[in-house]
């Protein structure tokens, strides 16, 4: 890419005083400003990826800000890694109406001369070479000067908590530390975004949540725009600030990690988000903050989470988490708050918790109860709030 102030050679360093607030260290040693870098990093416009007759993306479109944590989060087969690959330049699309990195339409720019970098699952490291020979391997390329190159791998080493490490053989070290050094060998070409394609994947549940934090760290202190692939929601809720949520070629829904986790929007994105309770109901009234549905002769109210707005006699599904369901009391339920009676059908022993299902009018229930004692056999009213009950139509996945 003729990526404004990014130099592809060993003649200058940009160094990253914050993303819009460079400058620039030429040979001679004088300092120059660069352009400031432009809020929005990347745009892309209606892309469209086929495999023979197969459409991989379909109609997709996404940007991402300076410094800002975005994920492509979806199942399996959702296309998440083929977009990241046409971000990277490693597949050229079939369709694009625009690919903007860094202010520069790279739509048709090779992977080689586009500034971004890739870091992915199986870490792609060089056995025969150290780790500060890997982290180096792009700057040698690149033909920066020894002493340079050397000095940049050592301060990136220093950053991924690795500078103990420079010289250990790369068959050495754990699946932490080899992705740590696939980290530094990306983050030391200063590129404008790290791509990042389910990069925890290979690693432990222990190590991937501290490996979670470290990098969203690492992320916050360079200042840097990462693009993040995942299928667990957990980790996208953890890191992001932006998920953008993937189904069959599609983002179908985008937002914070917590309009994601309290107000998915359709079908497809409840269950995806774990919400375990879903039934269908009729729209009986629409307030101005609440709407009321009846489902099998019981009322309750619940919030849209979808774009528009629904009318008296739609169809639509109502959804909300097992963790806010409580056993109610005896009393008149409060304002804002749905009751109904249950009976127990089964407990499921979690360590932490039990997982509770009650059969009710509408259809089973879960419960998640964190104190194991407070359950007991006999019928009884359970209750949750009309605010976290989320409703968009049923028509829609
Ligand atoms: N080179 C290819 N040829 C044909 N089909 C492909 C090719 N690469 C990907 N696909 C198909 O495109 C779809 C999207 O694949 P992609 O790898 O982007 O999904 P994903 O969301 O990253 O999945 P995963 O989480 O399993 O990696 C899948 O149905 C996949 O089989």
């Amino acid at each position: 890419m003729a990526g404004r102030g990014h130099p592809r050679d060993g003649t200058g360093k940009w160094c990253q005083m914050g993303l819009n607030e460079r400058q620039m260290t030429t040979e001679d040693g004088s300092v120059e400003a660069a352009a400031p870098r432009p809020a929005r990093i990347l745009e892309v416009n209606r892309l469209v990826h086929t495999f023979g007759d197969f459409t991989a993306l379909n109609d997709v479109s996404l940007s991402a800000n300076s410094r800002e944590f975005v994920t492509l989060l979806g199942p399996s087969g959702s296309g998440k890694s083929t977009l990241l690959r046409i971000l990277a330049g490693l597949e050229l699309p079939t369709r694009v109406d625009a690919l903007i990195l860094d202010g520069h339409d790279v739509a048709d720019v090779p992977a080689n001369r586009r500034n971004v970098a890739t870091v992915f699952q199986h870490y792609g490291l060089f056995p025969h070479l150290n780790v500060l020979e890997n982290v180096e391997y792009g700057l040698r390329v690149r033909k920066v000067a020894k002493a340079e190159r050397r000095q940049r791998a050592l301060r990136m080493l220093e950053q991924v908590q690795l500078a103990d490490f420079a010289h250990r053989n790369i068959a050495k070290l754990s699946g932490g530390q080899k992705q740590r050094v696939a980290l530094a060998r990306s983050l030391v070409l200063e590129p404008v975004i790290l791509l990042l394609d389910e990069p925890l994947g290979a690693l432990d549940e222990k190590l991937r949540i501290d490996m979670q934090v470290e990098l969203l760290q690492l992320q916050r202190s360079l200042g840097m725009t990462f693009i993040y692939v995942t299928h667990s929601q957990e980790e996208a809720l953890t890191m992001s600030d932006r998920i953008l949520l993937m189904n069959q070629g599609r983002i179908v829904q985008e937002g914070t990690p917590e309009d994601m986790f309290d107000r998915p929007a359709s079908r497809f994105a409840a269950s995806f988000m774990g919400m375990e309770n879903m039934f269908e109901a009729v729209v009986a009234e629409v307030g101005p903050e609440t709407i009321t549905v009846t489902a099998d002769g019981v009322t309750f109210s619940g919030i849209w989470a979808a774009k528009g707005a629904p009318a008296a006699g739609d169809r639509v599904c109502c959804a909300f988490r097992s963790e806010k369901v409580r056993i109610a009391g005896d009393g008149a339920p409060e304002p804002g708050l749905n009751r109904i009676e249950g009976s127990l059908e089964s407990r499921i022993y979690k360590g932490k918790y039990l997982d509770i299902t009650y059969r009710t009018a509408i259809g089973p229930l879960r419960m998640r109860e964190w104190d194991a004692h407070a359950v007991t056999d006999e019928a009884v009213r359970i209750e949750w709030r009309a605010s976290q009950t989320i409703l968009f139509p049923a028509n829609e996945q």
